[in-house]
């Protein structure tokens, strides 16, 4: 048996082409969305991820506004962009890319909540601990949209989410518990005492715990749809959390990569053409 796959470069493909149509309707309404970015330092990975969301906005109509800073550049000067950002009517919704070696609840605290596309200001965090309506993180929103777009069950289902980070990890579980999920979630961390005793009870796992190989073949319940977020690097390429003989015994698993990354970005692009909607509507009302 082998595994299908959870394809995340198709659906972020599919997510465009319905994105498009949305935005070419705001800008015959004379609203042009814009993503700002605020990237720190030259790590290659942080310029490639930047570089490809800047691509993809190119693609369906939404205009870019990037500010790269030196890695030498201090928390007033990112703030100072921040406040910039915050100010420009042009932009729709920007991030600060992480990591940025600054003081991160800072820079995220700093930034206008309703320009937060990312989902990870303070407020809109709490939004979603109170199941009030707010821009969602992308990639915990991205894994539910891949296993939706696929078609596989998350009501009632028991979902075991690997890995307590603050970006994956802590909202996921919050998210799934949602009344529009309905999914039951155990998450487990580097403190679990028998993580193979978990993963075993999953119908779905999402190994976000940045371990190479850490789920194998023998912890899958059988026909377990797995999602792969971890991202190391292993002699220069991407290695996921998931072990390759898991497909084996999965009955779905996503690629890494191929698979979560597309689909944060695609979830980026869903909440600027969102935010942009809305301030439309308002502007109406
Ligand atoms: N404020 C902020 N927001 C973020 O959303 C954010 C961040 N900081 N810091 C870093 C992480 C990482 N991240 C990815 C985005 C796309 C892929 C992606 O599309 N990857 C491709 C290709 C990867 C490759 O080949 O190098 C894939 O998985 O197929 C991966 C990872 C967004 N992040």
């Amino acid at each position: 048996m082998t595994a299908q796959r959870l394809d995340g470069t198709a659906t972020l493909k599919t997510i465009k082409a319905e994105l498009t149509e949305r935005v070419a309707l705001l800008r015959e309404k004379g609203v042009v969305p814009g993503l700002g970015t605020v990237l720190v330092g030259d790590d290659p990975g942080s310029h490639w991820y930047v570089g490809a969301k800047h691509k993809d906005c190119a693609e369906i109509g939404i205009e870019s506004l990037r500010v790269d800073l030196p890695a030498t550049a201090t928390q007033a000067e990112v703030e100072a962009e921040i406040d910039r950002l915050n100010a420009d009517p042009s932009c729709t919704g920007f991030l600060v890319q992480q990591p940025t070696g600054l003081d991160e609840f800072r820079l995220l605290s700093r930034v206008d909540p309703d320009k937060d596309v990312d989902g990870l200001h303070p407020v809109n965090l709490g939004k979603l601990v109170l199941g009030e309506a707010g821009p969602l993180p992308c990639t915990p929103i991205g894994c539910i949209e891949l296993l939706r777009r696929h078609g596989v069950e998350l009501d009632g289902a028991h979902v075991v989410v690997v890995g307590r980070g603050l970006t994956v990890g802590r909202p996921l579980g919050l998210l799934l518990t949602r009344r529009s999920e309905n999914a039951t979630t155990t998450l487990c961390h580097t403190g679990t005492r028998d993580l193979a005793a978990h993963v075993r009870e999953a119908d779905v796992v999402v190994a976000a715990a940045g371990v190479p190989g850490l789920v194998t073949a023998d912890m899958v319940k059988p026909g377990a749809a797995l999602l792969d977020v971890g991202v190391s690097r292993v002699d220069g390429k991407i290695a996921g959390d998931l072990a390759p003989d898991v497909w084996d015994v999965a009955g779905w698993v996503s690629p890494n990569p191929g698979g979560v990354g597309p689909m944060t970005r695609a979830m980026l692009l869903t909440n600027i053409v969102a935010r942009a909607e809305r301030a439309l509507e308002d502007a109406a009302s």
